[in-house]
């Protein structure tokens, strides 16, 4: 069974528990609990996989974007970033948090295929109030080569099944990835070592 660790991040009241809520329950509860960090568990099938599905919803996170986090950037497989449409400073919060993530994770895992990230425009049933136009949010994920969609945590599940599904994917992808680049230095490591020893006694024969 494969593990899969996500982390939400984004900024206050952007809508981070109701995303997550609605994909793991399908229901949109009105509010939750922001004075802790929550770790999320689920089981669940994609591509007839079984996966182990974990979800860490940290507490709120200043909108000066001092959030993030050294804890879930290390832990997490890719990230669900989260922004409100109808707050443009969470909008900046969400682009700060996409450079951190970019940055933080260029330091760790210099060549590396880069993190899978979804980046997400919440509150869409609110879109009369819009302050952020549906195209600078793709603008900003292409950017950051991530995948992007507006949704509606209070009115939509289905936007949201599928953009936790297509991130699931990619990790599961990129998981793949780093199995096989470990395994193939692994055994690089393994023929120049062999070949020092094996190499230098023929000579001596
Ligand atoms: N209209 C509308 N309200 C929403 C939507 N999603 C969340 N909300 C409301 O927005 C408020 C904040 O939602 P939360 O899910 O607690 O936001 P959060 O990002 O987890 O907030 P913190 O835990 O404080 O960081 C709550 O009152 C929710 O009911 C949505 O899609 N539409």
């Amino acid at each position: 069974m494969n593990d899969i660790k996500l982390a939400l991040l984004g900024s206050q009241g952007a809508g981070k528990s109701a995303v997550l809520v609605r994909f793991l329950t399908r229901r949109f509860i009105g509010e939750y609990a922001s004075d802790t960090n929550s770790l999320y568990h689920k089981r669940l099938s994609i591509d007839g996989r079984q996966l182990n599905l974990e979800v860490f919803d940290p507490c709120s996170q200043s909108s000066e974007a001092r959030c993030i986090l050294e804890e879930p950037v290390d832990w997490a497989d890719g990230f669900v970033v989260v922004y409100n449409i109808n707050d443009r400073t969470s909008f900046t919060d969400a682009k700060d948090i996409l450079r951190q993530i970019r940055e933080d994770r260029v330091d760790h895992c210099k060549g590396e295929m880069e993190v899978p990230v979804c980046l997400v425009g919440n509150k869409q049933d609110l879109c009369h109030a819009r302050q952020v136009l549906e195209d600078e949010g793709r603008g900003l994920a292409q950017e950051n080569h991530c995948y992007f969609q507006e949704v509606s945590a209070a009115e939509s599940y289905q936007d949201i099944a599928n953009l936790f599904t297509q991130l699931i994917r990619q990790v599961m992808e990129h998981l793949k990835y780093r199995a096989d680049r470990r395994r193939y230095s692994g055994s690089k490591s393994m023929a120049k070592l062999i070949n020092n020893v094996f190499g230098k006694r023929r000579k001596s024969v």
